[in-house]
């Protein structure tokens, strides 16, 4: 293929990406314009996932401004990515001092700064080092940017949003509709694993995923799946189920102490980004699963779907008919994923 038409293909892949029936509506909105003006700005932008992700959100023409920035050789990023002949702006900063250029007028800040897992790490191990890192940048959001829309990327996921959940109440400017831990990767996975086991087509595909984003806190949802498969009994819905949860600690291995997934990771930051993008731009019926405040269970943040508007959350939705295997499942999560949101409110207080 030649590479203009996979670019087009990949564009095609996260035109399709939303989790509802409203894609043909979205899709017809992403190729007409012209669109408002939207800065997206990257924190943590010169790294594995930050690369990608910034090359990304360049081909992305619902972005007019795109800002990057990290601790070392964002400069090169940024040259780079600018080169390339679509809509965006880019810009790219090196400096703390320089945060304020950075964030200010952004309309969303995706966060994948931060160290990866190592094999033999959970994700939670990433907490002594993570935990300030994205402590300081929300910081810096709540003083420049109190309005964009936050992607957490970073990990471990289900503590570092709670974590940004007080730094902006801290700062007077937390606005729950605004805070996303990005859990679509787990949503890609199942979507692929799932297409492959039940022999349907993976661009047909829809999995939602609930819980958090760490090992059995990761709920998918394939009783929901469609297309509809016959073919699956229990035992594979438990492989399944199982290789979701353990989807990054295969990649982890694979990489053997080269990191964990950047460029999966990245494709699912951009889909993300972009659902977040069609919302605030007024495109209906956007709908993808993300880790956010919530009273779907009695846990304060939990990833479900999520409908997203003008300003953010929209709505958050049920999580619909379980069975009993997700039952239990929903069940044995909430012990981790409420010490894990205990631990970043904690940290986010203490310190
Ligand atoms: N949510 C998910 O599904 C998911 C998936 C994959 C990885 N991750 C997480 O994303 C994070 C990044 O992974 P990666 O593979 O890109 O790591 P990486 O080490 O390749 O890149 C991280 C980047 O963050 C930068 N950085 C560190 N401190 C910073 C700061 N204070 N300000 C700005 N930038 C800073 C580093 O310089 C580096 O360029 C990790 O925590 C990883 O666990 C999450
Ligand atoms: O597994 C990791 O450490 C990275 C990420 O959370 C993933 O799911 O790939």
């Amino acid at each position: 293929m030649k590479a203009a038409a996979m670019l087009r293909s990949a564009g095609a892949a996260l035109r399709r990406s939303t989790t509802e029936p409203s894609r043909l509506v979205s899709r017809s909105c992403y190729s007409s314009g012209p669109h408002p003006e939207r800065k997206v700005v990257i924190l943590g932008a010169a790294g594995g996932i930050g690369q990608p992700l910034s090359l990304l959100m360049k081909l992305n023409p619902l972005v007019s401004s795109l800002s990057l920035y990290d601790i070392a050789n964002t400069p090169g990023v940024a040259a780079d990515v600018s080169h390339i002949n679509s809509r965006a702006q880019v810009a790219g900063y090196a400096g703390e001092e320089q945060l304020g250029q950075v964030l200010e007028g952004s309309d969303i800040v995706i966060i994948p700064a931060g160290v990866p897992r190592k094999p033999g790490m959970t994700r939670d191990d990433l907490f002594n080092i993570n935990a300030g890192i994205v402590k300081s940048l929300c910081v810096a959001i709540a003083k420049y940017c109190p309005n964009a829309l936050v992607n957490m990327i970073s990990n471990p996921v289900n503590s570092t949003v709670p974590i940004a959940a007080e730094v902006f109440k801290k700062a007077g400017t937390y606005d729950e509709k605004k805070l996303f831990g990005v859990t679509t990767l787990d949503v890609v996975r199942a979507k692929t694993f799932y297409a492959e086991k039940a022999k349907v087509p993976v661009a047909e595909v829809n999995v939602p995923v609930v819980g958090g984003h760490a090992g059995i806190t990761i709920l998918p949802l394939f009783s929901q799946a469609t297309p509809k498969s016959n073919s699956l009994g229990d035992e594979d819905i438990k492989a399944l189920t199982k290789r979701t949860q353990d989807g990054g600690t295969e990649v982890v291995e694979a990489k053997a102490g080269k990191g964990s997934a950047t460029l999966s990771m990245a494709y699912a930051g951009a889909v993300f980004a972009d659902a977040c993008l069609k919302g605030l731009n007024g495109v209906p019926d956007i709908v993808e699963c993300s880790y956010v405040q919530s009273t779907v269970t009695e846990l304060p943040f939990f990833a479900s779907k999520v409908r997203l508007g003008k300003n953010g959350v929209e709505e958050i939705l049920g999580l619909g008919p379980l069975s009993d295997y997700e039952k239990e499942g929903l069940e044995s999560l909430k012990t981790e994923l409420k010490s894990s949101i205990e631990k970043g409110v904690k940290f986010a207080n203490q310190s």
